[in-house]
């Protein structure tokens, strides 16, 4: 198959490097000219896991038309704030059949709307759209460690499609029809890895990162469940698995970012540090803004807004989270 791959940041390299090695041709998009001669000439991303030697299968251009001319089938793995934009960028270059899969974990910042609801409105054809997200560090799938993940569409022909795609040896790949429950509990589980890096950060322990963990899943059930998702996609790999491999592991971006932010550093030092995106940051507003529209109660994802946009006192707000009414364990879901 001939696959263009949008975004050429971690994960889309090493989403592109697994597709390489499954014996596909992979067409990939970045912004940067370094970046498209680097990877041409060298195999090799020089901003983002550079020590990988990248498959021949992999060809880098800067131009859209240049990576989706002849594309079977697109992969989105843009930064999740760039979701629109990038939906319009490639429109005018794909067939209206072309299966699109979005790898990007976010919302979209004033509508709520789920990365697949905007390519939907962007760009048609809810039946060749789908989403990708499971516990996937880019690190350690660049690697071939063993990794699974979760295809879902509400087509299950394109479920199938994707799965086939990006199936190996050591990338297991599951499908499901719940692409609301999916992209929730990836954009999600983000901003919990942020409260973990917090809670690290000012001196808490293993105790205090389990019940932020725990908790976080009850709030990403309730809103799962009040926007129509399916709350046992929560116990599955885009869900538990993501929020486990995301708040645990040395790699994460997200957990790095909240540790930052003890320290007092800014979202603004994290990313002229690391050039990367700590989706979480943006996250915490707008699931605030879709817990609003549903009335779902969100705590730990409004102290870590509270910490990160407002300037509030991590230490104070944690008080404020571990002062609140005493409650049943399960509501709302
Ligand atoms: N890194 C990982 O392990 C995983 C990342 N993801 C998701 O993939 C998405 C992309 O993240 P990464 O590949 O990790 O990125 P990254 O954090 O490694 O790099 C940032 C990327 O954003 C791009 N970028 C920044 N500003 C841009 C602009 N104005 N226009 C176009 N591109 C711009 C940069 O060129 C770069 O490709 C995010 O939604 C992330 O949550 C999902 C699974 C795993
Ligand atoms: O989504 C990821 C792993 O599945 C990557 O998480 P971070 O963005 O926190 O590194």
């Amino acid at each position: 198959m001939n696959v263009a791959v949008i975004g050429a940041g971690s994960w889309g390299t090493a989403l592109s490097q697994l597709l390489g090695v499954g014996g596909h041709d992979v067409a990939l998009w970045a912004r940067k000219d370094e970046v498209v001669a680097s990877i041409n000439e060298r195999h090799a991303n020089p901003r983002y896991l550079s020590d990988v030697t990248l498959s021949e299968r992999i060809r880098a251009t800067t131009s859209y038309e240049g990576a989706l001319d002849g594309a079977d089938a697109v992969v989105i793995v843009t930064p999740s704030s760039l979701m629109r934009e990038t939906a319009q960028a490639i429109s005018a270059y794909i067939t209206d059949e072309t299966p699109v899969i979005i790898c990007s974990k976010g919302v979209e910042e004033g509508s709520g709307l789920l990365p697949v609801e905007v390519f939907e409105a962007e760009i048609g054809g809810k039946g060749r759209l789908a989403v990708l997200s499971g516990p996937n560090h880019a690190e350690e799938v660049i690697k071939l460690m063993f990794s699974a993940t979760v295809v879902a569409s509400s087509s299950q022909e394109t479920a199938r499609f994707f799965q086939e795609l990006f199936a190996t040896d050591t990338f297991r790949t599951y499908v499901s029809d719940d692409t609301c429950g999916v992209e929730l509990c990836a954009a999600f589980k983000n901003v919990i890895a942020i409260a973990v890096g917090l809670s690290y950060g000012i001196g808490y322990g293993d105790n205090t990162s389990a019940l932020l963990m725990t908790r976080g899943l009850a709030e990403m059930s309730r809103l799962v469940a009040a926007c129509g998702g399916n709350p046992i996609t929560c116990m599955g790999l885009a869900g538990t698995g993501d929020l486990i491999a995301t708040c645990t592991s040395e790699h994460s971006r997200n957990r790095r970012f909240g540790e930052m932010v003890a320290q007092g550093k800014t979202l603004d030092d994290f990313t002229a540090s690391t050039h990367m995106v700590a989706e979480g940051a943006l996250a915490c507003r707008t699931l605030q803004t879709l817990a609003d529209m549903y009335g779902v109660e969100l705590p730990i994802t409004s102290v870590v807004r509270g910490v990160v946009w407002e300037g509030d006192d991590v230490k104070q707000a944690a008080l404020d989270l571990a002062s609140r009414p005493l409650k049943t364990e399960f509501y709302g879901i």
